[in-house]
């Protein structure tokens, strides 16, 4: 069984930033369970366009409002806590912050560790040490 805080990853490597997000990695790779998990906060009146070409992400809000944008098809999403977006066909999507947004995010296959969007705007996949 792990057993880890919040606050003994804070401004660790688990610690992320990047943009206008921070996503605390609790779970990783490296733990060896077949996915990541995440807490991530973005911050408000934020326009935050993303892709994971090479992963599935679950994202379920927790705090904040915004909306969702699937640009493969244009439709728009209302955000509030509660809901879940499942990113199943590695969408390419635009979260916009109304307010601060602290959602719960689940990667499968799991990030490794520091990853952000790298030049083609997705997480690249890396290896399991
Ligand atoms: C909502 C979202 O995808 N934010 C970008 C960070 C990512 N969720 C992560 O946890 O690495």
């Amino acid at each position: 069984m792990i057993v880890r805080t919040t606050d003994e990853i804070t401004g660790t490597e688990r610690d992320v930033a990047a943009g206008h997000w921070r996503s605390k990695r609790i779970v990783l790779g490296g733990d060896r369970v077949g996915f990541s998990f995440h807490e991530t906060v973005i911050e408000p009146g934020t326009v935050n366009e993303f892709h994971y070409a090479n992963h599935v992400e679950a994202v379920w809000l927790v705090e904040g409002e915004g909306t969702l944008l699937d640009r493969e098809t244009g439709v728009e999403y209302p955000l509030a806590p509660g809901t879940m977006y499942l990113l199943d066909g590695h969408e390419r999507h635009t979260v916009t912050t109304r307010t601060r947004m602290r959602m719960l995010c689940v990667f499968n296959p799991p990030v490794v560790g520091t990853e952000v969007h790298d030049e083609n705007g997705v997480y690249p996949l890396v290896a399991v040490d």
